[in-house]
């Protein structure tokens, strides 16, 4: 597992940050790790698969609020499948992932929000779909359209991004992050960060010397 910090501190947020898990889902090479690089580096790379599941986590202050999302990117391929399942236990938050250039990655799209639904209560989870690669409009598959008649048939926020050329990244975090917020208001912020982050310098010394007392 990969861990890359992101660095956008809150500036302001004097009360401990909301957090929340965030999973990115999508069959393979839709680009889902591109989205998350684009918003914590902003930058684009050619980027290998992701193998099991990348854990990246990035600070966001909205609404005069700190947030801090936990975001899972989780690996496309089949056969890492039963894998994801296991990550999106617990998840705040669900990004389905599509290549708008790619009909097949659209219809995978739907049989993930199958089994999100399965597994959560509407209420229970915030989920976007999210139609990637807008810069391939040559080559496009789905229709704007289609993705938002899916999307408003099961009450999902919608955009299309393209992580190559920045174009609605931040947006679709920022329309996550709001509704996260906004339905956290609604149930008394029970997902603020309740205990301050653990030393874990301090832990692996409080460890080390408890070993060589024994
Ligand atoms: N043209 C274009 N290519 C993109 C875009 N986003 C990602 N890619 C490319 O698509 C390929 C797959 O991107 P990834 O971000 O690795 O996709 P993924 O969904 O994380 O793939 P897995 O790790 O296999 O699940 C890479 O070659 C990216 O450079 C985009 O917005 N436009």
């Amino acid at each position: 597992m990969a861990l890359v910090e992101g660095n956008t501190q809150p500036e302001s947020a004097s009360q401990q940050p909301y957090v929340f898990k965030v999973v990115l889902l999508g069959s393979s090479s839709v680009g889902k790790s591109s989205l998350a690089f684009r918003l914590i580096k902003n930058d684009f790379k050619d980027i290998l698969p992701t193998l099991g599941c990348a854990f990246f986590t990035q600070m966001m202050e909205l609404d005069g609020s700190a947030l801090k999302l936990e975001i899972w990117d989780t690996a496309g391929q089949e056969k890492y499948h039963s894998v994801c399942h296991l990550y999106f236990r617990g998840a705040n938050a669900a990004i389905l992932v599509y290549d708008i250039a790619d009909k097949d990655s659209f219809h995978r799209a739907q049989n993930w929000w199958k089994e999100l639904e399965n597994e959560f209560q509407p209420e229970e989870i915030v989920v976007i779909l999210v139609g990637n690669k807008t810069d391939l409009e040559d080559s496009r598959e789905v229709t704007l359209e289609e993705g938002k008649a899916f999307a408003e048939s099961k009450k999902l926020l919608f955009v299309e991004t393209s992580a190559k050329l920045n174009y609605q990244v931040t947006e679709a975090f920022i329309a996550v992050a709001r509704e996260l917020l906004r339905r956290e208001e609604q149930n008394g912020g029970q997902s603020r960060q309740r205990s301050p982050p653990v030393d874990l310098k301090e832990t692996a010394r409080a460890r080390k010397v408890k070993c060589c007392q024994d």
